[in-house]
């Protein structure tokens, strides 16, 4: 008989994990730090120059890094903030414990919401944020999910070109992805062993109710990375042998040995520079082990710095809504609504939805025992190889949706997340998700030892909009972040339905009936004066219990052209007025997918490495080298047929 290890020796090992990772970034920091010094008395004398400076080396980072490098005549620099990923985040079940750590997350918070969050602490929203080479994909849950081709039509209306239509990036998807999951098929996926690894989450725990409801409820199993419809499936995730599979490894690992890609890691860019008349982007200034260095591009600088600092670099260096700059002094080089736009998934962690079925669902401080433990280390196999032994999920159309018509032209709108897992270490939830001290505890109470589940609904279309500002023109200083959750009254409507379906779901249906699901009787602190199961309650909870789903999006948004009061970045993510540069991260979403976004952004880079191979292949044929260059750096005297980029 397998003991489980008690929840106070969990919680103590929560908290010790952290150390581990302190102490490994302790140590690469230094490492670095000696590194550079070998250099540091050459770039303290000549300025360094590079075809394309990529300033971040995330999702987005890794992959323009590895394609543009796949030209050997191009000398490539990018400049990552952080060091390399640390070997405690390729548990997948640590996912959590790795928040708030300095050397791998950035810790930011909104600031206080008006009418969500109410259970947070101050209302403040935690964003954690991925810093290291792979950037938010060391740091994520690790889902794997395309979204609607619906949406990506979209985008193509939107920026007013064709190359976003999904079925113009559908290649795109399948460039960056290696695929091993269940449901193979050469026409949706690609399996070369380039790309993100994907599989298939193995624990299976409820997944068969979860499904069987599913169809009950007129929802096929299907591929749902495919040509999503409104279906359900288990859960595909970036894992590979029990171990997560970010964009390091992926992207930047098999090509470290490319002698033009110069990779500085603990460089953090603080301003990008423009030509006053021209507005070409010439060079960056980046700050490494306290030393300010200036670094030139010849060609282009490309921010995937990510949706909260590309846009906080570019209002440092003038770009962004003038009001703003004017306010903190700083001068508007070029006036555009940088920042603007942010749109982010919201999460609603719903249930405890209890069962008579004793080993269906994990009751952590029970089924987490020295053995699973074992068997993670041995095999990579059991809850531990999954972020939060999530197993399946499903896309529906909102009642909301329903009625305003047209569904078959149009994505699903809610997202539902199965997690076969009971909430009892509420003080890690509490921690994890900023939530005010006691909130769990006195939700659970009485409930720590019994098989439950939980389902996460997610708002999959953003109607509210928020923003991000600058605190200061101190680069260190973290920026004012607010997405004014749940701003839009649809946003509320949508959750709501998303609830209601859910409970709907798990209790009239056969397949979860079978097991006696229901949704525990019991109300979330602050909703109690409200019937349970009732909209006004759905709404409190909602209201209450508003989490992030960490895909915040669209700071620097992509759209038609100088026309268009809401671009930042043309269809070829061109920064609207500049020349050499463009944004490249998940900043440049007009409008997000219904799904969880990592797989978009790594799309949209491989997109983007087109565009930008693309336009200089052919540059590069119709001039001469030494032409090219005096275009680029002739300063106040570009000629007629300058170059656009
Ligand atoms: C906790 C969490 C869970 C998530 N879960 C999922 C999930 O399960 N599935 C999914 O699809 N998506 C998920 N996401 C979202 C997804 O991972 C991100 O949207 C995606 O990784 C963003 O990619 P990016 O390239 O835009 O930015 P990032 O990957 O964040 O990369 C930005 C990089 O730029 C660097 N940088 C920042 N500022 C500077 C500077 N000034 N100078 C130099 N470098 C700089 C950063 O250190 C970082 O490495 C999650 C995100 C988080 C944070």
């Amino acid at each position: 008989m397998a003991f489980g290890i008690p929840r106070p020796v969990l919680s103590l090992f929560s908290k010790a994990l952290p150390l581990i990772v302190i102490s490994f970034g302790i140590w690469d920091q230094s490492a670095d730090f000696l590194q550079s010094q070998k250099v540091e008395k050459y770039l303290q004398n000549f300025i360094e120059e590079y075809d394309f400076i990529i300033v971040g080396a995330g999702s987005a980072g890794s992959v323009l890094a590895n394609r543009l490098s796949s030209n050997p005549d191009y000398k490539i620099l990018l400049l990552e903030n952080g060091g390399n990923p640390n070997p405690m985040q390729s548990v997948p079940f640590y996912f959590q414990s790795m928040f708030h750590i300095p050397s791998i997350d950035y810790d930011y918070y909104t600031v206080p919401q008006k009418r969500s969050c109410l259970s947070l602490k101050n209302q403040r929203s935690f964003w954690p944020r991925g810093r290291g080479l792979g950037g938010s994909s060391n740091l994520n849950a690790m889902f794997w999910q395309r979204s609607s081709g619906h949406d990506y039509d979209r985008w193509a209306e939107l920026s007013g070109s064709a190359d976003w239509k999904f079925d113009n990036i559908l290649r795109n998807f399948k460039n960056v992805e290696d695929y091993h999951g269940q449901y193979f098929n050469e026409k949706w996926h690609s399996q070369d062993g380039k790309g993100v690894y994907v599989s298939t989450v193995d624990n299976t725990n409820l997944v068969d109710e979860f499904l069987e409801a599913g169809k009950e409820m007129g929802y096929p199993t299907k591929d749902v990375n495919g040509n999503q419809e409104p279906s359900f499936s288990r859960l595909d995730v970036t894992i590979k042998d029990g171990r997560r599979f970010g964009a390091y490894p992926a992207f930047l690992e098999p090509v470290l040995d490319r002698s033009n890609l110069y990779i500085y890691r603990y460089a953090r860019v603080t301003k990008v520079h423009l030509n006053k008349k021209t507005k070409r982007a010439y060079g960056v200034t980046y700050k490494r082990h306290g030393i300010e260095h200036f670094v030139r591009a010849k060609r282009e600088i490309i921010l995937s710095a990510g949706v909260i600092d590309s846009p906080k670099i570019l209002q440092l260096s003038g770009i962004g809504p003038k009001v703003h700059l004017d306010n903190l002094g700083i001068k508007t080089v070029i006036d555009l609504p940088v920042g603007k736009n942010l749109q982010d998934h919201i999460m609603i962690v719903f249930g405890p939805f209890l069962v008579d079925a004793p080993g269906k669902t994990y009751v952590p401080g029970r089924d987490i025992t020295l053995s699973t433990v074992a068997d993670y280390f041995s095999k990579r196999k059991g809850i531990m190889a999954s972020a939060i032994g999530a197993n399946a999920i499903g896309y529906i159309h909102s009642e909301l949706s329903k009625q305003r018509g047209n569904i078959w032209n149009k994505s699903p709108d809610i997202q539902l997340l199965l997690v076969p897992t009971n909430l009892n270490v509420p003080e890690e939830y509490e921690e994890f998700f900023n939530i005010k001290k006691g909130v769990m505890s006195r939700y659970i109470a009485g409930l720590e030892d019994v098989d439950s589940f939980m389902v996460t609904v997610m708002l999959g279309k953003y109607n509210s909009r928020g923003e991000i500002r600058l605190a200061s023109t101190d680069p260190f200083e973290k920026p004012i972040l607010d997405p004014k959750y749940l701003s839009h009254p649809d946003d509320v409507q949508i959750l709501i339905d998303g609830l209601n379906f859910t409970v709907n779901m798990v209790e009239n249906t056969k397949a979860f009936q079978k097991i006696g699901a229901r949704l525990a009787d019991r109300h979330f602190p602050g909703c109690e004066k409200f019937k349970l199961k009732s909209a006004q309650y759905y709404e409190c909870y909602i209201r209450q219990f508003t989490l992030t789903l960490y895909h915040q999006s669209g700071t620097c948004s992509m759209g038609k052209g100088p026309e268009d009061p809401n671009a930042v970045v043309d269809s070829k993510l061109r920064v609207l007025h500049a020349k050499g540069l463009r944004v490249v991260d998940a900043s440049i979403i007009p409008e997000i997918p219904n799904g969880n976004i990592n797989a978009a952004v790594m799309m949209l880079a491989d997109k983007a490495s087109e565009f930008i191979l693309d336009y200089w292949a052919q540059v590069d044929n119709s001039i001469s080298r030494s032409q090219l260059t005096r275009e680029l750096f002739s300063v106040g005297r570009q000629s007629k047929n300058s170059l656009r980029n």
